[in-house]
């Protein structure tokens, strides 16, 4: 299967303004690629470095050592490290989705217009959006009294439903999952289980962080355990 994603020699380290401008070494020379098709879980414990790899995938965090090359939906290769802002917007609406477990909260827009905004970004009619958004707000059991209403009183665990919609409504070639199923129930869990499994027969490469050992078993191709991308001390 064709590679989308690949990650060579990266390093990231924080400099620590409250000690003195000092740099602090958290990963170096990660180095895996993420094809399509295949789902590829970052293990390790707790401040390994997982969620850091993730943003800078994303264009959150500043990749200032390696390079991130994604294919992009024009099938053409980026790097990501030193993509200038317009480039790394362009690519977050076209080639990298983003499913965190935390809805950004717009201020007076209905649940589904919240997640058929991607699709429509994308091109898609505003119809069509709105009908696949409530598609997805169904299937993950999203009460229909609420698609109307702004999700900002919505449950903790509606808002979450609401941005896994989000997530998953528009096709992007490369789909980062940070904790999506965490705080979910076991039928939603399911749902997000059988949405993954979509993207792959759709040939999407994903890259997820997941500590629900269930989830994790069922939807990982491979984990990578990134303790093993230690900076020298
Ligand atoms: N913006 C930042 N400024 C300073 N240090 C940071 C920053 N972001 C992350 N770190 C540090 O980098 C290390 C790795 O953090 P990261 O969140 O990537 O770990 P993680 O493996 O995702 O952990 P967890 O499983 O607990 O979420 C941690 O020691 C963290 O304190």
């Amino acid at each position: 299967m064709r590679t989308r994603l690949c990650l060579a020699d990266v390093g990231k380290s924080f400099k620590m303004h409250l000690q003195g401008g000092a740099e602090f070494p958290v990963i170096a020379n990660v180095g895996f690629s993420v094809s399509a098709g295949e789902c590829v879980v970052l293990g390790g414990p707790s401040g390994a470095g997982k969620s850091s790899i993730l943003k800078m995938i994303y264009g959150n965090y500043a990749c200032e050592m390696g390079r991130i090359l994604v294919t992009t939906s024009d099938e053409k290769i980026v790097n990501i490290a030193d993509a200038e802002p317009r480039r790394m917007l362009a690519l977050r609406r076209d080639t990298i989705g983003y499913v965190s477990q935390f809805l950004k909260v717009i201020p007076r827009v209905a649940a589904v217009d919240v997640v058929a905004e991607p699709l429509i970004a994308q091109g898609g009619a505003p119809d069509k959006a709105r009908e696949k958004a409530m598609t997805l707000l169904e299937r993950l059991n999203v009460p229909e009294r609420l698609w109307q209403l702004p999700p900002a009183t919505f449950s903790g665990g509606e808002q979450q439903r609401v941005n896994i919609a989000r997530g998953f409504i528009a096709h992007y070639p490369v789909l980062l999952l940070d904790e999506p199923t965490a705080s979910l129930d076991a039928a939603n869990r399911a749902v997000v289980v059988e949405l993954v499994e979509e993207k792959k027969a759709e040939g999407v490469a994903m890259l997820a962080i997941l500590h629900d050992q269930d989830v994790r078993e069922k939807i990982a191709d491979r984990i990578i355990d990134v303790s093993g991308f230690k900076a020298a001390a």
